[in-house]
């Protein structure tokens, strides 16, 4: 008898298309009940999405024209007016330390869950290449991790990994309005990439979330990178459908809003008040704010960086960023979270290692005294020393929302709207212009090849640091500016970029070995990132950009044939 020919593939409801690679662990995910909640979502809101991304657009038109971001007064009355988020869920009043990593590998997700973290932030976004692969096996390991079953067997080290008795409360980041999903047709046109993220998670988990660790609440999650409040009220919206379709008490879910763009930092009344029955607090995204700040002033040659390095918190438009959010969401009863220190821990270097650790304690010290609630690690090895610092201040508190005497609380009261915009002081030089592409591209190429967030020279580098080096590139090209290059002066130009474009490749091959450097995709996101850099417009994100080159289409994967 022939060997039958028809491959297995997706149940798809009508209407939605499934170009993705069959694996029979991802049909358990995209089921048809699941995708028709996804398509339910994409076909509600879709047209709300689209103009939200023509609005970011239109004024961004203005920034370029020379209008600086500043405080909406059609809005004032949210402003100044006294009303208050939602009680904070009583399973996550604790955030003192929240850890992040993609939510694939599932080795990193059962690290993360047992890092002694009160919460892991499980993303989809900054820290994960949106392959179809990431995607699905993140989905995968996060239903298991809500289960309670996930497990994991290092054959080649002899290692299984498997749940803590006390694990990390689990939020879940999914990916910005403005990045599509292409293996997932919904009536012809791709889906919305976070729609997708949310809508799949939310509905295999919400019952066993809300029954385990949300004791009643959830499921939680962070949203990333939005401009203006409509966006928010569009995530409202999303939130009511889908505690309305699975029947459970409005205002379960939860959201902490990352305040990473330069147009949301006028807008954070507003957010929470969109959100203010699903509020969990916002977050200082730290590195995509300053990522932000050169887009929005991208036409503004008054306004331009210093090197990459040099632009921490103790510039003073993000010392102001930071206190105005304290103010804010303690004024509104909600927790305001602290950003992400890039160090992590130098395995071969023990005083290296030292001095990291005690950049991140500076850090998080900072923000304790500021008055932030919790904050991010980005590695295991740095958490003990993250809860000494927080824990340290907090005196057995879960956080500091009713305290009205922290720094942050009383500064950013008078925070005004030049503060959030002051330009940072710094030197600009040849060696940031070179570290920028040598960042640039090994994160681009490591990002093609399906890894989001990799070590570089001692930091983290992910999407939204990346995105720095990109665009300040790009910003000092475009505006010529004068760079040091140990005390002599040269202008940036496409010619000094194309030389150091190719200085640093050589460089880049030097570091990671010849061998590594033809098998990894280099060559590649060497080409890119000149491009971007050297773009007439400038792209919105390296990763929109780029995205082309890593979806892969199996036809016939849906609908279903058998
Ligand atoms: C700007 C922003 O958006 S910040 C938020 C997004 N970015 C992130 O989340 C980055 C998170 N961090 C990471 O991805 C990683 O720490 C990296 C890529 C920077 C470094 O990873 P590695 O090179 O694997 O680190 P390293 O080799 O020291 O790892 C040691 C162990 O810690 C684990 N580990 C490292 N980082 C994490 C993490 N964030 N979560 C869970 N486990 C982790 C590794 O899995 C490894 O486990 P093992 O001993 O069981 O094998
Ligand atoms: O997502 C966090 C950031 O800093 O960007
Ligand atoms: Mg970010």
């Amino acid at each position: 008898m022939a060997a039958s020919t028809t491959a297995a593939c997706y149940d798809a409801p009508e209407g939605v298309d499934v170009r993705g690679r069959y694996d029979p662990e991802f049909a358990a995910i995209l089921t048809r009940d699941a995708l028709a909640f996804v398509a339910g979502l994409q076909r509600e809101f879709h047209g709300a999405v689209r103009y939200a991304m023509e609005q970011r657009r239109k004024a961004q038109r203005r920034y370029d024209a020379g209008e600086l971001p500043r405080f909406d007064p059609a809005t004032a009355l949210v402003r100044d007016g006294d009303w208050a988020c939602a009680p904070v869920p009583p399973a996550v009043a604790d955030r003192t330390v929240e850890i992040t990593g993609p939510a694939t590998p599932r080795k990193m997700v059962i690290n993360a869950l047992n890092s002694g973290a009160k919460v892991f932030m499980a993303d989809f976004e900054d820290a994960l290449s949106p392959t179809w692969e990431n995607l699905m096996h993140g989905q995968v390991n996060l239903r298991d991790a809500v289960a309670g079953t996930i497990s994991f067997r290092d054959a080649a080290r002899g290692r299984e990994y498997r749940l803590n008795d006390q694990t990390a409360k689990l939020f879940v980041r999914p990916r910005g309005w403005h990045l599509p999903e292409a293996h997932i047709l919904v009536d012809g046109e791709p889906a919305i990439g976070c729609l997708v993220d949310f809508g799949l998670y939310f509905f295999h988990n919400h019952a066993a979330f809300r029954a385990g660790q949300g004791a009643g609440f959830g499921p939680f999650f962070y949203l990333p990178k939005m401009e203006h409040s409509r966006e928010a009220r569009i995530w409202n919206g999303v939130f009511q459908r889908a505690e309305k379709a699975a029947g459970i008490t409005p205002g379960s879910i939860r959201a902490t809003v990352l305040v990473e763009t330069l147009p949301a930092v006028f807008q954070m009344n507003e957010i929470l008040h969109e959100l203010r029955d699903h509020s969990a607090g916002l977050n200082c995204g730290r590195w995509d704010y300053i990522f932000s700040y050169v887009k929005t002033f991208r036409a503004h040659p008054d306004r331009l960086l210093p090197d990459r390095a040099l632009v921490g918190m103790s510039q003073h438009f993000m010392r102001s960023y930071s206190h105005l959010l304290i103010h804010t969401c303690h004024r509104r009863g909600v927790h305001a979270m602290g950003g992400m220190a890039a160090q992590i821990p130098i395995k071969d270097d023990a005083a290296a290692n030292e001095a990291a650790l005690e950049l991140v304690r500076k850090d998080k010290l900072r923000e304790v005294r500021a008055g932030h609630d919790g904050t991010w690690a980005a590695h295991p090895g740095l958490i003990p020393a993250i809860r000494e610092v927080f824990e340290g201040h907090l005196r057995g508190r879960p956080n500091q929302i009713g305290d009205a005497a922290a720094v942050g609380q009383l500064e950013g009261a008078g925070v005004g709207e030049e503060d959030l915009i002051q330009p940072p002081r710094g030197a600009r030089t040849v060696d940031g212009l070179r570290l920028n592409t040598r960042v640039g591209v090994q994160y681009l190429a490591a990002w093609l090849a399906g890894s989001g967030s990799v070590p570089l020279y001692n930091l983290m580098e992910d999407a939204a640091t990346a995105e720095i080096s990109r665009v300040q590139n790009w910003q000092w090209l475009r505006h010529g500016a004068a760079l040091d290059a140990g005390g002599v002066e040269m202008r940036a130009t496409p010619e000094l970029l194309a030389r150091v474009v190719e200085e640093e490749m050589a460089r880049v091959e030097a570091e990671v070995g010849r061998e590594r450097f033809r098998q990894g995709r280099y060559a590649e996101a060497g080409r890119i990132f000149s491009r971007q850099c050297t773009a007439p417009e400038l792209d919105d994100f390296l990763t929109l950009d780029a995205y082309n080159l890593i979806v892969a289409h199996h036809p016939g994967a849906s609908p279903c044939k058998l």
